[in-house]
């Protein structure tokens, strides 16, 4: 019996309509699922204990999760919010996932309270894995605990004083970059600050003097740049926090092609430098280190470790230079972008700061020294000032893994609870910083007693705190003071649209316009 064509295409089109209406039944019953059971095994001490605490209004069952971000933009406007209602309640403030809370943290005794008891990481920090393997930023504590006691010492402020020559010699190429490009119009920077950051540290963190061409490639930076914005995406995503249903998603192949190009690069700079040692070796070269370099980079402090701590594997050196990579280019390049932002929209602080790097370096051309760095005081309050209000990394995340009571007394802290202790919502609180702490004022640097050391958290505080912090100020500092000398800087006074991809960024891209500045 032949049934007619049209017959058979109707039937099959109700065979396909009948099989998508029972998927997604069965896809609502495996959710109502999850949510029971995510539900039931929350404990109810937790809800009890932060029921008072401020927070959004919720609904029931679900809490908050209706006011998820929905994009990067949007998750830049709830710190926001975040941060005046932290600001204006003197209190902790608590955005419930369902039954499970994050707890932001807004007392700077409280933040070295949680920072010191705490150096576990919740579950967000493991989608960065992926990336960064088992390197500082996200490793387990035990992990942690091992590798701090052999990193912490890569970035001291004598280490960092031999990486001088390059971050100069990298501040003039930006300088000499600059002035070719300078236009009637504004551009985008940004990619001549990160080209200057990651060849800085490349050349000083890995002590590569000509991985520079193939290393800072499009490719790569578009890699990086991507990988941050999947990370955000899933983040934001609460069905996608689960491994087994991002894994099914295109984004998950998506994040891992980006992370074959960036392991490619840390791949290639460690076999570079590993082959360079043993080269140095068998020529029975004397020298510390290869291509007599004057100082001793990152990488080569962690290939010596290797050899008193077999342990220490391959895999874990490229997770530690991955980190490197991914804590210490985009974060600087960022800062110097917002300092060039702030100053270009002032001219009266464009112009302190060229009367002191005149003063203390002189406009002859020379480049800045270790010895100057201490003097340029004035850049250093803009680079601080900066990080203030705009801090690369706005918020990091801690696990509670016991009780902790609260030394401000507005609550214990259950176990099991998400930590954010976030430096937007310190940096920008007026019960902190005094009535003017929306306006960017590098002078409040200049005279002590400024707000607590707890309240200024651009590197985080206390344990699991930025060890690159010497290293960045210096660089910072470098750059900007070489930079100011030849240039002069413009932005446009329109409303600053920030949006948070991991690190803070400008919606609309880095304008600036740059011209040459005319030396008397
Ligand atoms: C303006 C520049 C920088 C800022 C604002 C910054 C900020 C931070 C913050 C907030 C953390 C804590 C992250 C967390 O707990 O989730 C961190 C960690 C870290 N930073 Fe930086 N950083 C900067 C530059 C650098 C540089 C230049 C390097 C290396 C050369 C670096 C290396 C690291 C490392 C390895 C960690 C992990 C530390 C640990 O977990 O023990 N950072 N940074």
């Amino acid at each position: 019996m032949h049934l007619p064509k049209a017959t058979i295409i109707l039937s099959l089109r109700t065979y396909s309509l009948l099989m998508l209406i029972m998927s997604e039944v069965l896809w609502c019953l495996l959710m109502l699922c999850a949510c029971v059971w995510w539900w039931c095994s929350a404990p109810r001490r937790t809800r009890k204990l932060l029921a008072a605490l401020p927070s959004f209004p919720q609904l029931p069952l679900l809490g908050n999760i209706h006011q998820i971000p929905r994009n990067s933009i949007n998750l830049f406007q709830f710190l926001e919010k975040i941060a005046v209602t932290c600001d204006t309640t003197e209190m902790p403030f608590v955005f419930w996932l369902g039954p499970r809370p994050i707890l932001f943290i807004s007392d700077p005794e409280d933040v070295k309270g949680v920072n010191n008891a705490f150096i576990e990481k919740p579950h967000y920090y493991s989608f960065a894995k992926v990336w960064l393997g088992n390197g500082l930023v996200v490793a387990p504590p035990e992990i942690w605990k091992n590798s701090i006691k052999k990193l912490s010492g890569t970035f001291t402020p004598s280490i960092v004083e031999g990486y001088q020559e390059v971050f100069a010699g990298r501040a003039a190429d930006l300088v000499q970059r600059l002035k070719a490009r300078t236009t009637e119009e504004p551009f985008d920077i940004m990619h001549d600050l990160a080209y200057t950051t990651l060849e800085a540290i490349c050349q000083t963190a890995f002590g590569f003097p000509k991985i520079s061409e193939s290393i800072v490639t499009k490719e790569y930076y578009d890699a990086f740049h991507r990988c941050l914005e999947l990370l955000i995406r899933r983040g934001l995503n609460p069905l996608l926090h689960l491994d087994f249903m991002y894994r099914l998603t295109p984004a998950s192949k998506e994040l891992q092609k980006c992370v074959g190009i960036l392991h490619n690069v840390s791949n290639t700079v460690i076999t570079k430098l590993i082959q360079e040692r043993e080269c140095a070796k068998q020529d029975n070269r004397n020298e510390i280190v290869p291509n007599r370099r004057r100082f001793k980079s990152f990488l080569d402090l962690m290939l010596e470790m290797q050899v008193s701590t077999p342990e220490l594997s391959v895999e874990q050196i490229r997770s530690e230079v991955d980190t490197v990579l991914f804590g210490g280019h985009e974060t600087v390049a960022t800062t110097l972008f917002y300092a060039l932002l702030m100053i270009g929209r002032d001219k009266n602080l464009q112009d302190k700061l060229y009367n002191e790097v005149r003063d203390v370096v002189g406009d002859g051309g020379r480049p800045v020294t270790g010895a100057d760095l201490p003097r340029l005081r004035y850049c250093e309050a803009t680079v601080l000032e900066t990080l203030r209000l705009f801090p690369p990394f706005p918020a990091v995340l801690r696990m509670a893994d016991k009780d902790l009571q609260l030394s401000s007394g507005k609550c214990v802290v259950p176990r099991g609870t998400v930590c954010a202790v976030s430096a937007m919502v310190m940096g920008r609180a007026r019960r902190l910083w005094g009535p003017d702490a929306a306006e960017y004022r590098p002078e409040r640097w200049l005279a002590p007693p400024h707000a607590q050391p707890a309240a200024f958290l651009a590197f985080s505080y206390g344990r699991r705190a930025c060890i690159g912090k010497n290293y960045a100020m210096a660089i910072l500092k470098t750059v900007l003071a070489s930079c100011v000398r030849e240039l002069e800087f413009t932005a446009e006074q329109a409303e600053l649209q920030l949006k948070l991809d991991v690190v803070l960024r400008p919606a609309s891209g880095h304008l600036l316009q740059v011209k040459t500045r005319n030396l008397k």
